[in-house]
């Protein structure tokens, strides 16, 4: 196996041709109600949803919100495992950083993802234990797709600079292993293409298309550095067949298959 994260996504953005991150967010109160049997609704849920999205999957990426309880950790466990068994890398949305020796605990959810998502504001040394991970990939959260986005991350800075620009020069620096990347939304396409201007070896993890109506275009233009990034769709994929029944894994295979295509018209 490839020792480079981004190598190894790249592999997998070529052999099913598709940017595309499957975000599973399996939202309790949203999952199929005929899933309720199962020991464990939310990787019954996911496992369907696996089946019938890989083939478009550049990536899965779990939430650690969905999963942070005693089945939900059982849940993700499962769920890795089988995205792995189908070839898919997995990035785990976990927003992590802390002070040294409790970020050190929270590196060990590496033993099980291919990459994770890092909150910044705790700086350098609270990302090292992720960081020196050489193998694994890191998205540092820059400028987020969210409406309070704005608030700290476009704060101006004395040099100039908004802190989401800061950021963004400071995972250039970070990255000495050539595994980081930048967490940008694609509700803010300009800063979108500001960023990529500014740092345009880090490929994106762009957020936000779908169900926060981001731009897909500018998300594809500006989100892949030399044609490595993913962009990703939760909701609007895994809950596309909401009110389909037993058809809702189908449902979010046509939803993934229809962003691809979107997507690729943009590569
Ligand atoms: O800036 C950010 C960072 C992370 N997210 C996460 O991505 C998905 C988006 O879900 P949708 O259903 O496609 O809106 C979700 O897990 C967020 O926590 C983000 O949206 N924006």
């Amino acid at each position: 196996m490839n020792e480079d994260f981004f190598d190894r996504l790249r592999d997998r953005i070529d052999r099913v041709d598709s940017v595309v991150s499957v975000g599973l967010d399996p939202d309790p109160t949203r999952i199929p109600e005929h899933l309720d049997e199962y020991d464990l609704p939310r990787w019954a849920f996911n496992r369907r949803i696996i089946d019938a999205t890989h083939e478009h999957a550049a990536c899965y990426k779990p939430n650690a919100a969905f999963y942070e309880d005693g089945d939900g950790w059982r849940a993700l466990r499962e769920t890795i495992a089988y995205a792995h068994g189908k070839d898919v890398p997995v990035l785990l949305d976990a927003k992590r950083a802390d002070i040294g020796n409790t970020s050190r605990q929270y590196a060990k959810l590496l033993d099980h993802a291919d990459a994770i998502t890092l909150n910044p504001y705790l700086g350098r040394d609270s990302l090292e234990p992720f960081l020196s991970r050489a193998d694994k990939g890191v998205f540092v959260l820059c400028r987020t797709s969210n409406p309070g986005g704005s608030d700290v991350q476009d704060l101006e800075l004395a040099s100039g600079d908004r802190v989401y620009e800061r950021v963004a020069a400071l995972a250039d620096l970070w990255n000495r292993n050539g595994n980081v990347g930048l967490v940008v939304g694609a509700t803010t396409p300009e800063e979108l293409e500001s960023v990529r201007e500014q740092v345009p070896d880090l490929p994106f993890l762009v957020p936000g298309v779908g169900a926060q109506g981001g731009d897909a275009e500018a998300a594809v233009t500006h989100g892949l550095a030399d044609g490595v990034g993913l962009v990703n769709s939760s909701r609007g994929i895994i809950f596309a067949g909401e009110d389909r029944g037993a058809a809702f894994a189908k449902a979010a295979g046509e939803a993934a298959k229809r962003l691809k295509k979107r997507l690729n018209r943009y590569r």
